[in-house]
């Protein structure tokens, strides 16, 4: 249960100092306190505004070597690094409920703290506050579900390969092949925005009149992310332009836009915002530093995004599947009681009609965005086949057939099992 008037974030902590001064100089340093006590640091200052150690767990393991290098340790011969799990606390009036003072706090400065040689933030808790001072997702799970019609299984969706090289023409000519296809979602990559070989305007254009005109014809209109990532006036912009067209969503890259502008662009949208978390790696691939996604995504959530990337099982990175699926579960955990902001996750990364099986098993939802570039668009058959296949790995998984079953009556599913590894 979240505190009504403070903020606790857990922490992953190394130190090779006592672990409870240690943390003791963490929470001074990001709140009230500095490296020598300073006059007008009172008692009564200290009550109210600084922050407390509300746990300090310690774990038996011990490690001979910092896992980051820089760090400060004590003399003498035989020095040992410890583990533990803290959780530190602030009173909102320090900052009051502001995500990008938030973030300063307790993901500011202590990351380079002298006393710790592995920091991580794990998780948050914020009080309502936060809640009611953010837009949260604007659509979510099911208003992302009412604008693509899709109900009771994954949003089906690619990702526009090649990634960059392709002009506004080709990439509506592929997009056309993938409505025929049956498609529910595609999605820019998040290299392609607004160069001059491929503008964002006339591609929106081009991509929108193709997608209108399948939608005219079969009632079927595709989601389409087109990613608007730039400066503030230029996302607006765009957004407005992809909302005039008719489109029903719109990408950004959310550690190129940073959370103001994801802050703004939440506030002005209309149609759901697909979050690339690309860049992500720096702030996660050592353990011993950064972030978890679980406190991470939820910075996002409040600032107004809709879906979340959360890689995929099997991946072409080097997260593993118990994190991947951890990571989809935070985005469908509701984060407050009055408003839950939960978002579509994205399964993307090397994904094919290969992992839809095991992604259904392990998440135990349909409730997610299954995205796949080289999956659909290498299919020696061709993207359309790529499609059906996931389409058809879907239906296999939700029934409990296992894929080489569901494959011997379904080619596009045999041939992608072959060419993916099945
Ligand atoms: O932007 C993305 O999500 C990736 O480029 C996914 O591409 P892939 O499915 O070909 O790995
Ligand atoms: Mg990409």
């Amino acid at each position: 249960m979240a505190d009504p008037v403070r903020i606790e974030a857990d922490y992953l902590i190394e130190t090779a100092y006592d672990p409870r001064r240690a943390a003791e100089a963490m929470a001074g340093e990001q709140s009230s306190g500095t490296f020598v006590p300073v006059p007008g640091e009172t008692p009564e200052l200290k009550a109210r505004s600084a922050a407390r150690i509300e746990a300090l767990e310690l774990f038996d393991e011990v490690v001979p070597v910092p896992s980051l290098p820089g760090a400060g340790r004590p003399g003498g011969e035989d020095v040992v690094y410890r583990r533990a799990r803290c959780t530190l606390s602030w009173p909102i009036e320090n900052m009051g409920p502001s995500l990008p003072n938030l973030v300063a706090t307790v993901a500011g400065n202590l990351f380079e703290l002298r006393q710790f040689s592995g920091l991580r933030l794990l998780d948050l808790r914020l009080p309502t506050a936060f809640a009611d001072a953010y837009p949260g997702p604007s659509f979510g799970v099911e208003g992302t579900r009412r604008l693509a019609n899709v109900h009771g299984r994954p949003l089906i969706g690619t990702i526009v390969k090649p990634s960059v090289g392709l002009g506004p023409e080709e990439t509506a000519a592929l997009v056309q092949t993938l409505c025929e296809a049956g498609i529910d979602f595609i999605k820019d990559d998040e290299l392609q925005a607004d160069g001059p070989h491929c503008p964002f305007d006339r591609r929106a254009e081009a991509v929108m009149r193709v997608v209108n005109a399948h939608a005219d014809r079969t009632g079927k209109k595709a989601m389409v992310a087109f990613n608007l990532t730039g400066d503030l006036d230029q996302m607006r912009r765009r957004h407005d332009l992809v909302l005039a067209l008719g489109g029903t969503c719109v990408m950004a890259s959310l550690n190129a836009v940073g959370l103001v502008g994801m802050v703004e662009l939440g506030r002005h949208t209309q149609l759901p915002i697909h979050a690339h978390r690309n860049g992500w790696g720096a702030l996660n691939r050592h353990p011993l530093l950064g972030w978890s996604y679980v406190a991470w995504q939820k910075i996002w959530r409040l600032a107004g995004v809709d879906h979340m990337h959360v890689n995929g099982l099997a991946n072409k990175f080097c997260e593993d599947d118990d994190s991947v699926i951890a990571s989809a579960r935070a985005c469908l955990t509701p984060m407050f009681e009055a408003k839950p902001c939960t978002v579509m996750p994205v399964f993307s990364s090397g994904q094919s009609a290969r992992q839809a099986d095991g992604t259904f098993r392990a998440l135990g939802s349909t409730d997610l965005i299954f995205a796949a570039g080289g999956g659909i668009m290498a299919h020696p058959d061709g993207p359309a086949a790529g499609v059906a296949s996931l389409r058809e790995a879907w239906e296999a998984a939700m029934a409990g057939i296992d894929p080489a079953t569901h494959a011997r009556a379904h080619p596009a599913l045999a041939r992608a099992l072959e060419t993916y590894g099945g």
